[in-house]
């Protein structure tokens, strides 16, 4: 027996409750809808699935009482049950497609089925072989050689030219290659057109309800995740080609007749060489008729992370996902409450460790170790076995599902831009190693690849990741300097050549430590790190992203994977702990074949480890110019600074007093004491409460006039030696003619404007500098 004992009522106020008919439904099953969100909360367009509010209506909560206790129950009305979130969006009103909408100039954004509704018989056709030939040799899906071209990428990569055919062919892949050459889409692409085509065959309609997920790809960082996820989103674009139907690109644009790229939300990794497909004229206007609501998707990407509401995730994984993009913790998490998944990861096509070496890293991701073992076939003589206690396995019907993987079903890509020759030495040893005694976490490559269980014998391995891990785009440089004037010669960079920069702290302290300066000072900076709410991680990603000249402090967290399109500077601010991360924090610059430069600020005491972690990448001190820098007005920074941190110093009293102030206020309050009215505090602590109005007055003052001070010194421009700015033609310098031929920095008076590393001295050219241009031509000289 059960009784009702409150309800709440519908919040929608114009449907009838007597009238309506209620469903019962869990909270997944509610039709959610979004909810625009205010412009100041967004974060840009590659994380809305993830951060969209959501409300829902005519949803009745009732609580029930039961013998096992409170139970809440979601009753739905029937009219809103149908109702999905997709159906939503067809009730906004149609838009009309603008005449010279091009791939290049951003397609609108259409409601997906409101672009599939506007379909005319005069779409043009696209011709892969002919505007691809450099992917033709892959015969890849036409859906995705239609969205390599309307990204521009019109040829594959070295490390995708190389993955793919072994790919294609099931071959399980070890792939080393410089950062950002690519390498998601190599493992990508092969995953994307096997499913695709399997999704694309004709036949009747494969599965009842939930999707089994085919594709898991383990990264490790939150952002890289969703970095990822929405790579290969942008790569199924939105068309939709019903099952059944083989596709071909022309049948896409007939599909689309909008003949523009399909909205593709992802725009950080669009390249700006988007070509332009032919456009048919079309109007999305329908003749009447109700639209369908949208079928699922062919194929659906989806990231599951950790810092982002779990349940939405477990919503989204319920509606069923064929790609999943997780990071270790979170995916874990969730597969021992979601005894489906944990299934499906046994029987899984396709398993990716992006960042590998990073993942296995000691004391990291014994989740991921746990997820591994999913994924391993049933154990035989000379393989690790399996513990008891982990995972699904020795839960619901596990021998069962043992026998339904067959060998080779499991295809495995591990890529990084950092795999050590011992990893590779390992792969290539003829037999596994003897079963291991004590079955520990993976704490080395050795033993993740003995955890992964390549169902390949002989794994195929590209290593082209360049000597010294050094990107032949790259001009790195260094200076050495006390710690105590980091501060100052990175203000002089940031002046002396102004662009994207992304400055790479250890601590993030640091970070708390520089952020103030930096701001005092004029600049625009936002901190990434793991003790900020994962919301405004990807919001200062967003604004680093959106704003000029704008520089993210991060530590190592932003180090690996993350594609920000035109970082034109990366500056270690301090000495990595590794020679991976000094690869890998180098790699957020310079990326597909871009320029990019980066900045080494090393102290004394960091000489020791910058020498090592030079010698393990087999290079010498020698190797990295110096930075030249202008020391007299390197001083009149200093004295900046100086002040900035006067400001910053006064500040931080101020609000410690205040802080002091406020608590003794509460502690009053609670205790339930008459405060003095003049001083706000307890009369008997009149004398210590006067004192410390009395700082808290002067840390203020202090705080305004060292303010005024810093706005006056800010002011004055910064001229450099032997310049007169009364006399611009004259002066030992007269720099008249490069004022007018806006060749003058414009914050270093007299110096001109310069891209950084354009005035190194090179130490020693670097044997790999002559592949540049080569690379460049077989690039299409992208980046230039
Ligand atoms: N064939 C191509 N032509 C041009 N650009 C490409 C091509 N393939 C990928 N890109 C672009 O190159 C950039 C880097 O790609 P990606 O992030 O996959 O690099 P990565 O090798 O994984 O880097 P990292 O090692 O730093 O993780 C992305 O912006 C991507 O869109």
């Amino acid at each position: 027996m059960s009784n009702i004992t409150r309800k709440r009522k519908p919040n929608q106020p114009g449907i009838s409750r007597k009238k309506a008919k209620l469903t019962h439904l869990t909270a997944g099953d509610l039709p959610w809808k979004t909810v625009p969100r205010p412009r100041e909360a967004e974060f840009g367009a590659d994380y809305e699935d993830l951060l969209d509010l959501e409300e829902v209506d005519d949803v009745e909560v009732l609580y029930e009482e039961t013998d096992a206790g409170r139970v809440v129950r979601f009753m739905a009305s029937a009219a809103s049950k149908g109702k999905s979130k997709d159906t939503d969006v067809l009730e906004e009103p149609r838009q009309d497609v603008p005449e010279d909408s091009s791939p290049a100039e951003e397609p609108p954004a259409l409601p997906t089925s409101t672009a599939k509704a506007a379909r005319t018989p005069e779409a043009p056709s696209f011709d892969a072989a002919k505007l691809l030939p450099h992917w033709h040799e892959f015969s890849l899906h036409p859906r995705l050689s239609y969205t390599l071209y309307t990204q521009g990428f019109t040829n594959p990569t070295p490390i995708q030219s190389q993955a793919l055919p072994l790919a294609m062919q099931g071959r399980d892949i070890v792939g080393v290659a410089e950062t950002g050459s690519g390498k998601t889409l190599a493992y990508g692409l092969p995953i994307l057109h096997h499913l695709l085509t399997e999704a694309s065959a004709p036949g009747p309609s494969k599965t009842q309800g939930r999707r089994p997920l085919r594709a898991l790809i383990l990264a490790p960082t939150r952002e890289l995740a969703l970095q990822v996820s929405t790579h290969l989103n942008a790569c199924l674009n939105d068309i939709d080609i019903p099952a059944g139907e083989p596709p071909s690109v022309e049948e896409d644009l007939k599909q689309d007749n909008s003949g523009t790229v399909p909205a593709n939300k992802s725009k950080g990794k669009s390249r700006a060489m988007a070509k332009k497909i032919p456009k048919p004229n079309a109007s999305v206007n329908t003749p009447g008729g109700p639209v369908k609501p949208k079928p699922p998707p062919l194929v659906s990407v989806a990231a599951i992370v950790g810092g982002m509401s779990a349940q939405k995730q477990r919503r989204i994984l319920s509606r069923g996902v064929d790609v999943l993009v997780a990071t270790p913790g979170r995916l874990w998490d969730i597969v021992q409450e979601d005894d489906q998944l944990g299934r499906d990861i046994e029987r899984l096509r396709f398993l990716v460790l992006d960042e590998a070496d990073r993942m296995i890293e000691t004391g990291h991701f014994a989740e991921m170790d746990n997820v591994l073992r999913l994924t391993m076939r049933f154990p035989k003589e000379g393989e690790p076995e399996l513990e008891p206690d982990v995972g699904l396995r020795g839960s619901a019907e596990p021998e069962d599902s043992k026998k339904d993987v067959k060998k080779g079903d499991l295809q495995t890509f591990v890529f990084s831009a950092t795999l050590s020759k011992d990893l590779q030495r390992n792969l290539k040893r003829p037999k596994r190693p003897k079963k291991q005694k004590n079955n520990k976490p993976a704490s080395t490559l050795d033993d993740l690849l003995l955890r992964l269980d390549f169902r390949d014998p002989t794994p195929a391995v590209i290593d082209i990741s360049p000597a010294g891990g050094v990107v032949a785009t790259l001009q790195e440089s260094k200076v050495e300097c006390l710690a105590l004037d980091k501060d100052a010669y990175l203000y002089y960079f940031l002046l002396r050549y102004p662009g994207r920069t992304l400055v790479f702290l250890s601590s993030i302290d640091g970070i708390r430590r520089l952020l103030p300066l930096l701001d005092l000072l004029g600049l625009p900076a936002f901190p990434l790190h793991s003790q900020l709410e994962q919301r405004q991680r990807l919001k200062n990603l967003d604004r680093f992203k959106s704003t000029p000249n704008a520089i993210l402090l991060a530590t190592d967290v932003a180090a690996r994977g993350l594609d920000v399109p035109a970082v034109d500077h990366v500056v270690h601010y301090q000495a990595p702990r590794a020679a991976d991360a000094y690869v890998h924090r180098n790699g957020r610059t310079a990326r597909a074949m871009r320029r990019g430069f980066s900045l080494l600020l090393c102290a004394p005491d960091e000489r020791r480890v910058v020498r090592a972690m030079l010698g393990s990448l087999g290079r010498q001190e020698e190797d990295i110019p110096e930075m030249p820098v202008d020391l007299y007005l390197l001083d009149k920074l200093k004295a900046r600074i100086q002040l900035a941190r006067g400001i910053d110093t006064a500040q931080h009293k101020v609000r410690k007093e205040k802080h002091e102030r406020n608590w003794l206020k509460e502690a009053a309050e609670a205790m339930e004491i008459e405060l003095d009215s003049d001083l706000d505090s307890p009369t008997d602590d009149d004398a210590r409460n006067a004192l410390s109005k009395r700082k808290l007055k002067a840390a203020e003052a202090k705080t305004a006039a060292l303010k005024a001070e810093l706005k006056q010194l800010l002011a004055q421009p910064l001229v450099a030696r032997g310049i007169s700015t009364r006399y611009i033609t004259s002066g030992s310098r007269p720099v008249a003619d490069e004022m007018l031929a806006g060749e003058l920095n414009e914050q270093m008076v007299g110096l001109r404007k310069v891209e950084a590393g354009s005035d190194l001295v090179p130490a020693k050219k670097r044997k790999a500098k002559a592949k540049t241009k080569e690379e460049f031509e077989e690039w299409n000289g992208l980046g230039e």
